[in-house]
């Protein structure tokens, strides 16, 4: 068999309200997710035994391998099918900084599980395979779909959304991690408002969009830059980049994106920071 490979994307908040935390020790949640251009490779190939190899310039920010969410993810699979652990020889080319609010691990997670469904020509759908991925986290199923969605409950509770446009954008994370453990502590330590589902905008051509965001919030994102003020240094820094429209945390942080009108706005904003700011990850993109 061929190798067969698949991006993993990172996944932004465009908003995340947050309500108090609950008896089983999440927080409800109303959130649009989307997702980037860019990402993880994940590749695929069958083999003899189970084997990870991880390249790429976030590779070492990894911990033990055995705690991979790919590895686990492709265990879980081949239990729910009753084939014991899979025969796959998997590489993760490690592009997107690590707890780092862009979902990467349940995003390389959601890849390696259809790419192995499809590798083993296991007979499982994407909403089958969404099942595995929530026992691994609560924004697993989002990261499986990896399709613009409205998210609920504790993230897993998914909505999607067809008539969101392409918005031009800039991902930057300053090069420290945040713990979504600690930051959603460190937010129960505030007085929580309500994670409510906004009314969608009026209209979703990308001006509407912006200035509807514009009166949403991320709730993580105070709690988030008092425990690592590099994130406040990211978004004043990202804010103040000409044709910035609207700059904001995404998920537990420490990435920030901007949303900006056009795409070219997006990439010469991109090497304006990256030459302010040449130890950051600056990414232009486009968020569906
Ligand atoms: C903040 C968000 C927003 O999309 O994204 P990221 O920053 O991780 O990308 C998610 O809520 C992150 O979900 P995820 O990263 O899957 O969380 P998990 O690994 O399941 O949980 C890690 C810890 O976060 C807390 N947690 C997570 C989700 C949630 N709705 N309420 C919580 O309180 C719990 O304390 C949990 O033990
Ligand atoms: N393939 C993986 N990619 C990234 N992180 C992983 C992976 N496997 C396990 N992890 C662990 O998951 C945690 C969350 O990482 P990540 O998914 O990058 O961040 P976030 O939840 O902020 O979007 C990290 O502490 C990391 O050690």
């Amino acid at each position: 068999m061929e190798a067969i490979a698949r991006l993993a994307p990172a996944k932004v908040n465009l908003f995340l309200h947050v309500g108090p935390l609950e008896a089983d020790g999440y927080h409800p949640l109303a959130s649009l997710v989307v997702f980037a251009d860019v990402g993880d490779r994940l590749t695929v190939e069958a083999a003899d035994g189970l084997s990870l190899a991880v390249t790429g310039p976030f590779a070492d920010a990894l911990q033990a391998e055995d705690d991979n969410l790919v590895l686990k993810a492709v265990r879980a699979l081949g239990a729910a099918a009753g084939i014991g652990e899979p025969g796959l020889r998997i590489t993760l080319d490690k592009q997107l900084p690590v707890a780092a609010g862009l979902g990467g691990g349940s995003s390389d997670a959601g890849a390696v599980l259809k790419l192995a469904r499809d590798a083993l020509g296991l007979p499982f759908d994407d909403a089958a395979l969404a099942e595995i991925a929530a026992a691994l986290a609560a924004d697993g199923p989002m990261c499986l779909h990896a399709r613009a969605a409205w998210a609920e409950g504790r993230g897993d509770v998914l909505t999607f959304e067809a008539g969101l446009l392409a918005l031009p954008a800039l991902l930057v994370n300053p090069g420290v991690p945040s713990s979504t453990g600690a930051v959603y502590r460190a937010f129960d330590a505030g007085s929580p408002g309500e994670a409510r589902r906004p009314a969608p905008p009026s209209d979703w051509d990308a001006a509407s969009v912006i200035d509807w965001l514009a009166i949403q919030r991320n709730d993580l994102e105070a709690p988030a830059a008092a425990l690592a003020p590099a994130i406040g240094e990211a978004l004043a820094a990202t804010a103040d980049l000409p044709g910035a429209r609207l700059t904001r945390m995404s998920g537990s942080g420490a990435t920030v994106f901007a949303l900006f009108d056009t795409a070219r706005a997006a990439e010469v904003a991109g090497r304006a920071l990256a030459a302010l700011h040449p130890d950051w990850w600056v990414r232009p993109t486009v968020l569906r």
